[in-house]
């Protein structure tokens, strides 16, 4: 019996990547010492897994900014408009300019797409495919990092993306092909790297094949089948394991029994049901391993100890101990470095902790399963099992998960509570005359640069080197220059800017029971950029107003509407690491009970605009088509509890970005916001054709500038977006605004292109008068 990770948190315990990445790219250390780092992060990861027994310890799991974009450089796969800069001696500004786009040393060109892995909030650059593309190995980065690990004596597991879904999960940049119809092309690349691999004695190599989580297609299908023959039968002294997570194989376990690979690995945390699928199947081969991912990667629960080693036994009875590894159920990358770090009663009560364990505890979790069911007796085995039955006793009796209060608010929830008042058409009258804005109004996402300063007072709140009142002196200050910036460049409808907020989820967490947070727990979100999602342990309750006083201040500021500022609550479920003893859509149902009493409270005190943000929606839709239906339903049912307890005339914002909505755009049109602002810039309002194609009655704010890039766009740019926008919409419908918040630009840029956008929105109006079409 072996024990397998899948991958391994690579930022470093304390950020160490994200501050050395933020560094280099500023041009303040030389690429030596960011090397250094990630150097140093992957000798601790790889030492820390062999102290703790791990059999199979991944390489090439760490990253300078994603995996995704790793394998494009690994396979040549680079887009024309960056070739200029493959002559680059370290590769690292090519890497960089495809990551986050160039303007500097006479370059100028935009940066690669982002997109959601899976249903993670982790994002991956999306490959660009043309119809001729080549493949050849380009980046080397496999094999030093195999090499690297062989000079500190370990010989690791090299883990790749499968070439199948590195197809997938592409993008063709032209017509006329489909990019499943390169694997002919792109096969010969990995099999100069599984040449140059063998050539060093490599034993296993890890394959992910996440879109095995996915319906496939019949060709798809074929294609996975095709590939793994050819690797088997030009290297049959490789080991090769097949790993899919996220959800079940499901009718793809009929491609995947057959396949001549050593070893499958199953998620049976997000799948229990296929083991027993599997290992009744007549079809299963008595000399494939099956890798059990009964260790949660994607979330901060404490293993069960009885119900995992049950599992693994009669797997055991099946295939015997040789042919059963024991897993995490996913990469770890989704988890927290390290329990131990959190020391704060405060942030994370004793009770509460005692509950979890992060990526270095469920490593020590998977040792502990294999020296339980491979039968060790010794007392700190025995020890480890009776502590962990202890914690998981102590958690499901405890009194502070349960609250009367909540559950009986959620048994009296009717119909009506999900209902606004008048539908969207009286709204629309009675918003228009209460708010009187002009066509084509301009507002923003809600907030405005996190500058390093404001961060520093919260930091220095932290350590109590600053009062909460001059805390609050310095965030009321930033708040109000915000509003006077928007005042005078002339927007219409403004916020106060969200410098009270570390996150916009771990914000509402902190102000919510029910809710623990970490210290340390910083999981990645997209290249140097890290969230600290909180924990849900136990009902959901709003005890106080969490936004009130920032929004109602702000509003006080000014005549011009202020946009009360809320994040949604399938979002923050979604961005959350959530209970595991209740439906998600339970837990759900408290939070928008929470915030739909915020969404009142603002109400009253004078905030005829409120947004809800709900930018997570579209990443929370299950893996598989069978389970839409049923997300969709209490996602959509959720939002409606928190925004219909308002009159007509409040107007109820949404926002969404990174999303896909032509799968979804039915429950969209079913939340009934009265305004939704969206991302759609860089796909040149591309998103846009789903609320087209379904007559979307209310109405939208198509972003018209990208504020992932530093670069400011020029009004033109804007104008030729808006102009196709207002072909596309109902002039009446349209709003105008960026993609989404501000929080990642500085001040400067953000002037400038906020500057330009009301420009734009006035062009706009004037053109349409002189049309006549108003
Ligand atoms: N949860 C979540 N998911 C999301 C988004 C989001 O906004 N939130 N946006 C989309 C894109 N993802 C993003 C994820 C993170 C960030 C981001 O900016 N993260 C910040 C951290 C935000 C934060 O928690 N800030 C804290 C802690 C800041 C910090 O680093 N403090 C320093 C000290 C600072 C100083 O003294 O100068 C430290 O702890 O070392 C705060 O402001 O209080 C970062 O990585 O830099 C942006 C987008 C999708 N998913
Ligand atoms: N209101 C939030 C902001 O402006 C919405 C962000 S969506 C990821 O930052
Ligand atoms: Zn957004």
């Amino acid at each position: 019996m072996k024990t397998n990770v899948l991958g391994y948190p690579r930022i470093g315990s304390q950020r160490e990547l994200k501050k050395a990445s933020e560094k280099y790219w500023k041009g303040a250390v030389a690429f030596d010492a960011l090397y250094e780092t990630g150097k140093n992060i992957r000798k601790q990861n790889w030492l820390l897994q062999r102290e703790l027994g791990v059999d199979l310890i991944p390489s090439n799991d760490f990253s300078f900014y994603d995996q995704v974009l790793d394998m494009s450089l690994t396979v040549g796969c680079i887009p024309d408009r960056y070739h200029a800069l493959k002559n680059d001696k370290d590769q690292i500004d090519l890497y960089f300019a495809m990551a986050r786009g160039i303007q500097r040393d006479g370059y100028d060109i935009t940066a690669m797409e982002m997109t959601k892995w899976f249903d993670t909030n982790y994002h991956y650059i999306v490959p660009e495919f043309e119809k001729q593309q080549e493949f050849v190995v380009f980046s080397s980065k496999i094999i030093d990092e195999y090499q690297e690990a062989l000079a500190l004596g370990i010989k690791t597991k090299p883990v790749l993306i499968g070439p199948v879904t590195y197809l997938l999960i592409g993008k063709e940049k032209e017509e006329g092909f489909h990019r499943i119809a390169l694997l002919e092309k792109l096969l010969p690349a990995y099999m100069e790297l599984l040449e140059r691999l063998s050539a060093r004695d490599v034993e296993y190599i890890q394959f992910d094949e996440p879109c095995l989580a996915l319906d496939l297609t019949q060709q798809e299908k074929e294609a996975v089948s095709h590939c793994y023959g050819e690797i088997a039968e030009r290297f049959p002294h490789i080991k090769v394991i097949l790993t899919n997570y996220f959800d079940c194989y499901g009718d793809n376990l009929t491609t995947v029994l057959s396949l001549p690979v050593d070893a499958l690995h199953l998620d049976l945390v997000r799948c229990p049901s296929q083991l027993d699928d599997i290992l009744n199947s007549d079809q299963l081969n008595k000399n494939m391993t099956l890798s059990l991912g009964v260790v949660d990667g994607r979330n901060v629960w404490k293993n069960d100890f009885e119900s995992a080693v049950k599992t693994i036994e009669k797997a055991v009875a099946v295939l015997g101990e040789e042919k059963i590894w024991i897993a995490s159920s996913c990469s770890l990358l989704h988890c927290p470095y390290d329990l131990e770090l959190e020391t704060d009663e405060k942030s994370l009560p004793a009770e509460v902790k005692q509950w979890l364990a992060f990526a270095r505890q469920k490593v020590e979790e998977i040792t502990t399963l294999k020296s339980i069911a491979t039968g060790d007796n010794s007392a700190a085995t025995i020890q480890k099992l009776e502590a962990n039955r202890r914690a998981n006793q102590i958690r499901k009796a405890s009194r502070h998960i349960h609250n009367p209060e909540v559950k009986s608010r959620i048994s009296q929830l009717t119909a009506a509570d999900s209902k606004r008042i008048s539908g969207f058409d009286m709204r629309k009258a009675r918003q228009k005359e209460k708010l009187n804005l002009p066509q084509y109004p301009t507002t923003t996402i809600g907030s405005f640069p996190q500058t390093r300063e404001v961060r520093s007072w919260r930091s220095q709140l932290k350590k109590n080197k600053i009062s909460k009142a001059e805390y609050d002196e310095l965030i009321k200050k930033e708040t109000e220059e915000t509003i006077r910036f928007q005042e005078d460049i002339g927007l219409d409808v403004l916020v106060h800017g969200e410098f009270e907020r570390n996150d916009m989820v771990e914000y509402f967490g902190e102000k919510l029971e029910g809710f623990a947070f970490t210290n340390f727990g910083w999981v990645q979100s997209y290249g140097s950029r890290c969230v600290k999602p909180p924990i849900i342990f136990g009902d959901v309750l709003r005890k106080d107003p969490m936004t009130l006083k920032w929004s109602a201040y702000a509003q006080s500021l000014t005549t011009k509407p202020v946009k009360g500022m809320l994040t949604g609550p399938v979002t923050i479920l979604q961005w959350s690491f959530v209970r595991n003893d209740q439906p998600g859509s339970l837990t759900c149902k408290q939070i928008a009970l929470a915030i739909r009493d915020e969404v009142n409270d603002l109400e009253k005190a004078g905030l005829d605009v409120i947004q809800i943000d709900e930018p997570a929606i579209r990443e929370g839709l299950p893996l598989r088509k069978e389970y839409w239906k049923e997300y969709l339903e209490w996602a959509v049912e959720s939002f409606r509890i928190s925004s219909s307890g308002v009159k007509d005339t409040t107007q109820i914002h949404t926002h969404m970005c990174y999303s896909e909505f032509n799968d979804i755009i039915a429950s969209i049109a079913e939340l009934d916001a009265d305004v939704i602002t969206i991302e759609t810039s860089r796909s040149e309002m591309e998103l846009l054709d789903a609320f087209v194609e379904f007559k979307y009655p209310n109405e939208i704010g198509p972003g018209v500038y990208d504020i992932h890039s530093p670069r400011v766009p020029t009004e033109d740019e804007m104008e030729k977006l808006l102009i196709k926008a207002s072909e596309l919409i109902p002039v009446d419908n349209l709003w105008v605004n960026p993609d989404c918040g501000l929080k990642t630009r500085d001040w400067p840029e953000t002037r400038s292109a906020l500057t330009n956008l009301v420009n734009t929105a006035k062009k706009m109006r004037a053109r349409a008068l002189s049309d006549g079409r108003d």
